[in-house]
C-alpha cells in the first residue's frame, strides 16, 4: 500500500493517543512530530522525534515529502490557532483524521478532516462532524447528532439521538447528554454532567443534573 508521510502537531498526552492511533493505520507513516516547545531531536513516544516548529513546516514537508497531518491538541482554542498558524505557513498542508480501528462509524455519519476519533468511539446514523473536533474513547455519539468544528468530547461522554454540540464546546469526561439537547458554541460541560436542558453558548454546566454554573469567555482554559 502507498503510504502518506505525515506529521503529527503537539507532541504531549493527546499527541501519544494520536501517534499510537496513527501506527494502527497502514495508509499513514509518521515523519515525527512538530512541536514548538521542544528542542529539534527530541525523542518521544514510539521512538518519533521533534522535527521542528510550525514555521519549520515548508522545509519539513518537501525535506520528507510530507503531505499533512494532524493537530493532536486537547484544547479546542489552542487547536484551532495551531491550524490557523499552519493554514497560513504551509497552505498545502492536507489535514488528516485519525480514527482508531475499533471505532464504529456508520456508513451515512459525515466527519470532515483534522479530527481524532479514539478506540471504542461510536459515531451513529446520520450524525455530522466538522473538522478537528476530538472523539475521544468510548464516547458514544448517537444518531443525527451535530458536531461543529473544533468541538470535543472527552473519553465516555454519551450523547442521544439529535444533539447539537456548538463550535469550540467541550463536553468533559463521562458527561451524558439527553436527546435533543441543544449546547451552544464556546461552552463547557464538566465531567460527570447529566445535561438534561438546552445549555446556552459561551457558559459552563455541570453537576446532576447539569445547572449554568458560570460565563465563560472565548478560548478560556479548561484542561
Ligand atoms: C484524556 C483526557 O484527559 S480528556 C480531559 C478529561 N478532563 C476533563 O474532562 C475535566 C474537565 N474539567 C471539569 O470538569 C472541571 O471540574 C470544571 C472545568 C467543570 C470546573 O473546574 P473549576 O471551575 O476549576 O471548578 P473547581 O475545581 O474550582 O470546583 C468548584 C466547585 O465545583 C465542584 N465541581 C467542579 N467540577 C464539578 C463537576 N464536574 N461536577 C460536580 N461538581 C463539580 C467542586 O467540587 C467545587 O465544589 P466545592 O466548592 O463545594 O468544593
Amino acid at each position: 500500500m502507498h503510504q502518506k508521510n505525515i506529521v503529527i502537531i503537539g507532541s504531549s498526552g493527546h499527541g501519544k493517543v494520536v501517534a499510537d492511533i496513527l501506527s494502527l493505520m497502514p495508509q499513514y507513516k509518521v515523519a515525527g512530530f512538530i512541536d514548538g516547545f521542544k528542542e529539534k531531536g527530541t525523542v518521544c513516544t514510539g521512538g518519533l522525534t521533534v522535527l521542528g516548529a510550525e514555521q519549520d513546516l515548508p522545509a519539513i514537508m518537501q525535506n520528507l515529502n510530507v503531505c499533512g497531518g494532524i493537530v493532536a491538541i486537547g484544547d479546542n482554542w489552542v487547536r484551532s490557532q495551531v491550524v490557523a498558524k499552519i493554514l497560513a505557513i504551509a497552505p498545502s498542508f492536507e489535514f488528516i483524521n485519525a480514527v482508531h480501528p475499533s471505532a464504529v462509524i456508520s456508513a451515512s455519519a459525515t466527519i470532515g478532516t483534522g479530527n481524532m476519533i479514539s478506540a471504542n468511539a461510536v459515531i451513529n446514523a446520520y450524525s455530522n462532524i466538522g473538522h478537528h473536533c476530538i472523539i475521544n474513547s468510548a464516547a458514544c455519539i448517537e444518531h443525527d447528532n451535530q458536531m461543529d468544528d473544533y468541538a470535543s468530547v472527552a473519553p465516555r461522554v454519551v450523547t442521544g439521538g439529535n444533539v447539537a454540540i456548538g463550535t469550540f464546546t467541550a463536553v468533559s469526561i463521562g458527561a451524558i447528554v439527553k436527546h435533543g439537547i441543544r449546547i451552544g458554541e464556546h461552552s463547557l460541560i464538566g465531567a460527570g454532567a447529566l445535561v438534561l436542558k438546552n445549555v446556552d453558548a459561551f457558559s459552563t454546566w455541570y453537576g446532576v443534573p447539569a445547572r449554568k454554573m458560570a460565563e465563560r469567555k472565548a478560548g478560556e482554559k479548561y484542561l
